[in-house]
């Protein structure tokens, strides 16, 4: 039986400026499901709202309206829209990933060990993971040499491949993609698209915002797509 993965339903997101005296809305009634193992392309113009929406179902923005349900690994139901701090947390390390193009390169602290945290949480032996680390940093094409380094140092594309291989190294259940394959040459791309395939062939369940969406062609189930709201702003 296909379990369900997410249900949104009813959701609308606006963000206020202040500075015009005006709220405008990012999107607003949107509802969309997924399963496991399911690819959702996310679609739609600049500024149409997709980065938003992968940032409420984040939990990095509050909606104003509207739920998202997600259905645990455990089968147990929560609303991320209303969620606790605390449990998106947890959600956040066990089983919900968001991939960007950007990486928060946390000081002194090397590519290797940055990749093999997820790993450690989940009990693997150090030899372990810092192997599985490794393997999934030169997958993407990240030289031995830069393995100890520190990435504050790494370039742009270094950087979002250990992004990659530290956010993908365990399957989670939900995967959000924003963009990930924007600053990859073409062997991290097919490194990427292939981890991508084995991981929905797992279960798990993903929705990306590709602006060039043939390099994950085979991949798309559905697509879902967002339309720019011009003439919406409500004054405040
Ligand atoms: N933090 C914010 N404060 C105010 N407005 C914002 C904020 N974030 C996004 N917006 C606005 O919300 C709208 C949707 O932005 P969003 O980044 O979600 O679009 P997008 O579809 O991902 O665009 P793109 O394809 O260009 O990445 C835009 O009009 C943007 O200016």
């Amino acid at each position: 039986m296909t379990r369900r993965v997410l249900e949104v339903s009813d959701l609308s997101k606006s963000f206020t400026m202040h500075h015009l005296g005006r709220t405008l809305p990012a999107f607003e009634d949107l509802g969309f499901t997924l399963d496991e193992g399911e690819f959702l392309l996310l679609s739609g113009a600049n500024g149409a709202g997709k980065s938003t929406l992968l940032r409420t179902i984040w939990r990095s923005y509050l909606p104003e309206a509207g739920r998202v349900v997600f259905t645990r690994a455990d089968g147990g139901r929560i609303d991320l829209a209303r969620a606790a701090d605390v449990d998106i947390a947890l959600l956040r390390r066990h089983e919900i990933g968001f991939v960007t193009q950007f990486l928060t390169a946390r000081p002194r602290v090397p590519a290797e060990d940055i990749v093999a945290e997820p790993l450690l949480s989940a009990g693997q032996p150090l030899v372990k993971a810092r192997a599985a680390a490794r393997a999934a940093l030169a997958s993407y094409g990240i030289k031995p040499d830069l393995w100890p380094a520190y990435p504050a140092t790494f370039s742009g594309g270094e950087q979002q491949k250990v992004n990659l291989a530290r956010a993908l190294i365990l399957p989670p259940r939900l995967l959000l993609l924003d963009e990930p394959t924007a600053s990859l040459d073409a062997g991290a791309r097919a490194a990427l698209i292939a981890r991508l395939s084995a991981l929905k062939a797992q279960g798990t369940a993903m929705i990306g915002v590709f602006h060039h969406p043939g390099d994950v062609l085979a991949l798309i189930d559905r697509e879902f797509s967002l339309t720019a709201r011009e003439d919406a702003d409500v004054a405040v």
